[in-house]
């Protein structure tokens, strides 16, 4: 409905870990991706990124972590990489049964942490 938020609609906290862990697995079965992850702390990244995505999509969470500018910054992600990403984060929704209607919802919002991410 259009009271309630897409954290609501997407099935709140569970699904919300459910699409993190998803994602995960998509990183780490990806040679390009997972080459940015190789020295990261993975149960950090998989707590921040939950807090991130619940807040992003109107969830009642705090993010603890650092800014997407702080933590992307220096890694030179290019478009084309990000791009990709964001296809593994759709592979992951679909795997945890998103709609695609919602998915849609969720891209939109990520669409905008783009230029804080992608190098220029
Ligand atoms: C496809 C391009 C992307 C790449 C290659 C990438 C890479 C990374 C890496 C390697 C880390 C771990 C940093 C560390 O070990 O200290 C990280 C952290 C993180 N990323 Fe990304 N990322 C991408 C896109 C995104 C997007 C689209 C979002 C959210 C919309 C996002 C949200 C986060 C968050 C919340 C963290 C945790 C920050 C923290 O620990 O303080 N990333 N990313």
């Amino acid at each position: 409905s259009q009271n309630s938020s897409t954290y609501q609609q997407l099935g709140g906290q569970p699904k919300v870990e459910e699409i993190v862990d998803n994602f995960i697995t998509e990183i780490e079965f990806d040679s390009e991706m997972f080459e940015f992850f190789k020295d990261s702390d993975i149960d950090r990244f998989r707590e921040k990124l939950i807090e991130h995505l619940c807040l992003l999509t109107g969830g009642p969470c705090q993010y603890t972590g650092d800014s997407m500018e702080q933590v992307h910054g220096g890694m030179n992600i290019t478009e084309s990489t990000f791009n990709h990403g964001v296809d593994l984060f759709i592979n992951a929704m679909t795997k945890a049964d998103i709609p695609h209607p919602i998915q849609n919802k969720i891209l939109a919002v990520m669409i905008h942490t783009r230029d804080q991410i992608i190098y220029h």
